[in-house]
């Protein structure tokens, strides 16, 4: 017999959470049946009000907080435009750093099935605020006014805001520039729902080392007016600018950059340093958004390539070549590989830049060209991948397990591709040794991972 649901729609019910979901939404149950709810807490009693039930499971918002978690950090109302993209702001950074070691020693057992596995304790920061050197922030329209900030959780309402508590402070201040010289200009914003207007985005992109600014204007059609009195006002009032970028994206999509990049003023680039190493990074190429913990997390990957200067090191999805680079110094040589071509065009920048000659990149989809240097005889001894959100195809997950590297280093962004991805190294010959999260987005639900892997 079909269980019915035992809670409708628009229901205000009072329920006591039990756990936290790994996007952070607090979970209790009603005879059984979940519900998930942003912003509560594991322990906290509160009053609900039900907005979605599907067959297994429903949606709720807080309307009235009962009893509190001795984790929850109180969060002031007129703050709430400070928060856009930190679902756990309101979790102590402890309870936020137990939720992420908990999640990954879950999924590690349920979808990676690891047995003997060491997982360590998370590596936190010290000061977990403002490490944010990116943002991109959607623009809009409201009141006649250009707008920008983040969208509303599940919506696509702009909230204009400049502040925020994970954003480092030149980030902060670069956005609020940017969006008052382009009101007083009266550049139009786009208007999403009608595909029309000027200015989709502003990109801010500060380098921590060298205290260097990158502005990018992303617009939906190749035309920017006051061109020129916009890189005179970014200019004048942001002295660190070091290069004022023009991108076109003339898509309707969900993807912020175009293909299309112009150098309106500056450089093409702007420079930072990881350790002693000097990185070139261009618009369109990925960056680690934490350097303080990238470090950290660099530091991991070497430790646990064990290198001794004689390896073949292949680098699977390595952007701009930072981890090849750093591997580079203690290899014989390293294979870099990375799908975006300016990102690859970087990378051979950056050896040259840091005369580091025994590595190479190539552009392309990492499955597709470590199987061709597999196919033409080239052999590693320590394989590093790190792979976006959806983790390592499984065709390259093949073509590792076949040419059997006898260490693999896996760094990811998500702990639970990782442990499907695990599993497949695992029953391939691999067995996953150690694994050490690093908290590399403090205030998200987000967690990094790097794992070492050696042949069983
Ligand atoms: C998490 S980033 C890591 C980059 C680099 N290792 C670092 O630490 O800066 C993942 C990278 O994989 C690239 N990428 C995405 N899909 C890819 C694919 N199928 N083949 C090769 N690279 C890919 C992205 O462009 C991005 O640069």
């Amino acid at each position: 017999m079909e269980k019915t649901i035992p809670v409708s729609k628009n229901d205000v019910i009072d329920v006591e959470f039990e756990d936290l979901t790994h996007d952070g939404s607090g979970v209790a149950k009603v005879e059984g049946y979940p519900i998930f709810v942003p912003y509560v807490l594991p322990g906290e009693k509160a009053q609900i009000k039900v907005t979605k039930t599907n067959k297994g499971y429903g949606f709720g918002r807080l309307m009235e907080l009962k009893e509190k978690s001795i984790d929850r950090v109180e969060v002031k109302k007129e703050d709430a435009h400070k928060y856009g993209g930190s679902q756990l702001h309101h979790l102590s950074y402890e309870g936020q750093l137990k939720f992420k070691e908990k999640t990954v020693r879950e999924v590690m057992a349920r979808i990676g099935k690891l047995k003997d596995v060491t997982i360590h304790p998370i590596i936190g920061m010290e000061q977990p605020l403002h490490y944010r050197n990116k943002a991109q922030v959607p623009v809009g329209e409201k009141d006649g006014k250009l707008i920008a900030g983040f969208f509303r959780p599940r919506s696509h309402d702009i909230v204009d805001t400049n502040e925020s508590i994970i954003q480092h402070p030149a980030v902060n201040e670069a956005i609020q520039a940017v969006k008052e010289i382009c009101n007083e200009l009266g550049v139009e914003p786009y208007n999403e729902k009608h595909h029309q207007g000027v200015l989709r985005h502003i990109m801010a992109r500060y380098a921590k080392q060298t205290g260097e600014l990158m502005i990018v204007l992303i617009t939906r059609a190749a035309r920017l007016p006051q061109k020129n009195n916009l890189v005179e006002e970014i200019t004048a009032r942001l002295p660190h600018v070091k290069s004022i970028v023009h991108n076109v994206n003339s898509k309707r999509t969900n993807v912020i950059m175009g293909e299309k990049t112009k150098v309106l003023w500056g450089n093409d680039v702007i420079y930072d340093y990881i350790g002693d190493v000097k990185f070139a990074i261009s618009p369109l190429s990925f960056y680690q958004i934490n350097p303080d913990q990238t470090k950290v997390l660099y530091s991991k990957a070497l430790e646990f390539a064990g290198l001794t200067g004689e390896e073949t090191v292949i680098d699977a999805y390595c952007g701009i070549g930072t981890i090849s680079l750093s591997l580079a110094q203690k290899a014989k040589h390293v294979l870099g590989v990375e799908v975006v071509p300016e990102a690859i065009a970087d990378a051979r920048r950056n050896a040259l830049i840091n005369e580091i000659n025994n590595v190479e990149f190539e552009v392309g989809e990492a499955a597709n060209v470590i199987s061709e240097w597999y196919q033409d005889g080239n052999r590693a001894d320590v394989l590093v991948v790190d792979p976006p959100r959806k983790g390592c195809e499984e065709t390259l997950l093949n073509t590792i397990i076949e040419m059997k590297p006898k260490k693999v280093v896996y760094v990811s962004c998500n702990p639970a591709t990782l442990a499907r991805d695990l599993r497949i190294l695992e029953d391939g010959g691999y067995h996953a040794v150690e694994i050490q999260p690093v908290d590399m987005f403090p205030m998200t639900t987000h967690c990094e991972a790097v794992v070492k892997l050696v042949l069983s």
